[in-house]
Formats: C-alpha cells, sequence, structure tokens
C-alpha cells in the first residue's frame, strides 16, 4: 500500500500485505509460520488486478489498443473482468465481460458499475462450446469492430505479472522480516500454496521463488474436485456432474499459461471444507477472504499434515504462504456465506442478550428527566 498520491486507481492494484495466520496455525498444531498473502487489499479486490493491468499496459504497448475505439473483450470467472473493467474506465475502453451463470451476482454488478457489458454463459457448456463463456467472446469478437481480446489463459503476461509483482512482493516481505527467538523464521519461502484457475498465479508465483529466491520451494497448487487441471491425472477422478460452487479456480480444459511443471504437489479440495476454511479466516483472523481462499486454506492444512508436508514443512522457522486470492465482498448474497454469517451456533452472548431484553423495562427508570441526565452529565472522576 502506498503512502504517496496515486495517478489513478491502477497505483492501488497489488502491494498487498503477508499476514501471519498464528491462530489457525495454533488450532490446528502448526509449528511452521502459516501467512496468508492477502489480495482482496488490492484495489479491485483480487490477485487478478495484477495481471488486467498488466495485459492492458503490454497491449497498449504493442499498439493494440485505441482510446475511445477498442473494445476489450474477455472470458472470465469474474475478477480478471473487474479488473480489466477498472483498468479500462480509468483509460478509455469499452468492455464486455463473457461470464458463466454460477458467477455471483456481486461480481456482474460491479462489472457494470464499472461501466462494463456482461454477458453470462450457462456454467454446463464445455470450453470449447459456441455457448461457453470463451466461445461467446470469441464470436463477439469476431462480429465487432475495434474487439480484442487480451486472452488470460494465453497471454504471457498473465504469469508473468506475477512473477514479477506478486513472488517478489513475497519474498520482500519474507526476506525484510528478521527472524527472532518468538518468531523465528528461515527467511526464506519454504512453501508456496495457491489455487488455480487459468494458472498464471501458481506459475508465476513458482517461477519468481525457484529462479530468484529459493529453488527448493515447494509449490502445492490447489484444484477443485470437478476438475482437471491436478496432476497426477488419477487425482481427478471420474468427474461426475464436475459442479462445485467455488469460484475462480478448476477448469475443464489446461489452460497454456499453466505450467503444470512448475507445481510440486497437486491437493484437490471440497466445497464444504473450502468454505468451512472461510469461516476460520473470518472468525479467527478477522479476514474477510472469498471461497477460493479457503480452498487454499483447506488445501494448506490438508497437505501440512501429510508425511511430506510434516517433514519438510512443519518446523519451526519454515514460512508455508498461502494465497488468498479475493473477498468475500463478491459473495455476499451466496447462500453458503449466508449460511456462514447468519447461521452459527447460539453464542452465551447472545443469550445473555435475548435475556435482557426479555426483561419488562420500567418506562420511569429510563426516560425520567432526572434519568437522563445522569446519562447526559458524566460524575467527575475520583482519581
Ligand atoms: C477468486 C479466485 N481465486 C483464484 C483464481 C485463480 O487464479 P489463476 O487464474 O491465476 O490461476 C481466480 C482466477 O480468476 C479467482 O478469481
Amino acid at each position: 500500500m502506498s503512502t504517496q498520491i496515486l495517478d489513478n486507481a491502477l497505483g492501488g492494484v497489488g502491494h498487498t500485505p503477508l499476514i501471519r495466520l498464528d491462530k489457525i496455525a495454533q488450532a490446528n498444531g502448526l509449528r511452521c509460520n502459516l501467512l496468508g498473502k492477502v489480495e482482496f487489499m488490492s484495489a479491485g479486490g483480487s490477485v487478478k488486478d495484477r495481471i488486467a493491468k498488466a495485459m492492458v499496459e503490454a497491449a497498449e504497448r504493442d499498439g493494440k489498443l485505441i482510446p475511445g475505439k477498442s473494445v476489450v473483450i474477455e472470458p472470465t470467472s469474474g475478477n480478471t473482468g473487474i479488473g480489466l473493467a477498472m483498468a479500462c474506465a480509468i483509460k478509455g475502453y469499452s468492455v464486455i465481460i463473457t461470464l458463466p451463470n454460477k458467477m455471483s451476482l456481486e461480481k456482474e454488478a460491479l462489472l457494470r458499475a464499472l461501466g462494463a457489458e456482461v454477458v453470462r454463459t450457462p456454467t454446463e457448456a464445455s470450453w470449447d462450446s459456441p455457448d461457453s463463456h470463451i466461445g461467446v467472446a470469441n464470436r463477439l469478437q469476431r462480429e465487432i469492430p475495434h474487439g480484442i481480446i487480451l486472452d488470460q489463459y494465453r497471454n504471457v503476461n498473465n504469469p508473468l505479472a506475477h512473477e514479477f509483482t506478486t513472488g517478489p512482493e513475497i519474498i520482500e516481505a519474507v526476506t525484510s522480516t528478521p527472524s527472532t527467538t518468538s518468531k523465528p523464521s528461515s527467511e526464506k519461502v519454504d512453501v508456496i500454496i495457491a489455487g488455480a484457475g487459468t494458472g498464471g498465479t501458481i506459475t508465476g508465483l513458482s517461477r519468481a521463488i525457484k529462479k530468484k529466491h529459493n529453488p527448493d520451494c515447494i509449490v502445492v497448487a490447489i484444484d477443485p474436485k470437478g476438475s482437471i487441471l491436478a496432476q497426477p491425472e488419477s487425482l481427478n477422478g471420474v468427474v461426475d456432474d464436475g459442479q462445485y460452487v467455488v469460484e475462480g479456480i478448476g477448469y475443464d480444459f489446461i489452460p497454456d499459461v499453466l505450467d503444470r511443471s512448475d507445481v510440486n504437489t497437486w491437493i484437490k479440495t471440497v466445497d464444504d471444507e473450502s468454505f468451512s476454511a472461510v469461516q476460520q479466516l473470518m472468525k479467527t483472523e478477522g479476514l474477510l477472504v472469498g471461497g477460493s481462499s479457503g480452498s487454499a486454506l483447506a488445501g494448506a492444512l490438508r497437505w501440512l499434515k501429510t508425511e511430506e508436508g510434516q517433514v519438510v514443512a512443519n518446523t519451526p522457522g519454515k514460512n508455508v504462504v498461502v494465497l488468498l486470492a479475493d473477498g468475500i465482498r463478491n459473495y455476499m448474497s451466496k447462500s453458503w456465506f449466508l449460511k456462514i454469517a447468519m447461521e452459527q451456533e447460539p453464542s452465551p452472548l447472545a443469550a445473555t442478550i435475548t435475556q435482557l431484553l426479555s426483561r419488562k423495562e420500567n418506562p420511569k427508570e429510563t426516560h425520567t428527566p432526572e434519568a437522563l441526565a445522569t446519562i447526559r452529565t458524566p460524575t467527575p472522576a475520583s482519581h
């Protein structure tokens, strides 16, 4: 986060904090440092702001965008669209976002508020169908004059944005925080864990860390059950209907920007564990994260409990970084969030409140002018 005057909101993209998840680590009996890279603090609210900015700026450098004329068209699960719509609002390009039906109303509303057109597409359409979000974007691009697809699935600036911003920020935070007796640190990124959608984040992070910082870093990618990104293939199992509620991670094809040779281990996650991890992040760490952040944490905790995780990562001083990709404000109307928020176990405090408020109030006691005066005029402190 900058303390200087920024030219526009794009200056607020990235530069997100790395925050200790000590309470979650303690509750799970971990001895390593569990750290969250909190991406909802980026200007557009997610990790995908970074690639949107990078792809637009690269296209401008290549002379591919003309202000007032170009129409940026992009198939996305929403967050790349929000980043693009933000950049294009600032720079003066029109935007059309094709968005599968399952993605939240909040994302559509934000896109529209930023001035984008939104076209919903059937979630169940396979990626290569003309009706999928990718198929519809291609059809629109062929017909619309000055239409351009920046294409996060193939654009090298997607992984590059993470190799040159997200990764270095994590390395900087870990190496500039010294080891102390109470908080020992290897001063290295020992493990990085992130969900995979296009795969740009995990690929770029892996390259930044392994090439320039710690070649022995273990890279763990998270893939929801129902998606086919994980390796070995046997992990993906038989895909029944392939549906999962969590947004932004998992696909039915392997995007070009996902380099699976950069990943050491894949963990498959299911919706329920993702959403209870979101609840844990909110209630114990005060972090207002979205569903895929829950998947990343749930996968991280599961991997840390494996034999490999115990041996290579769960020792004092090891730094295990979990990427928390977006925030809960994208999902406030989703039933899984309303369940977390509104259907909590009744707390002792709730019982006290009910008991207090059910007592018959004596209006004389509380509303006489004398009683009000004693409330408004505090007696001077005796010490
Ligand atoms: C909420 C969320 N989490 C995770 C991801 C995955 O990021 P990547 O596409 O870089 O793999 C995305 C991508 O859109 C996302 O929106």
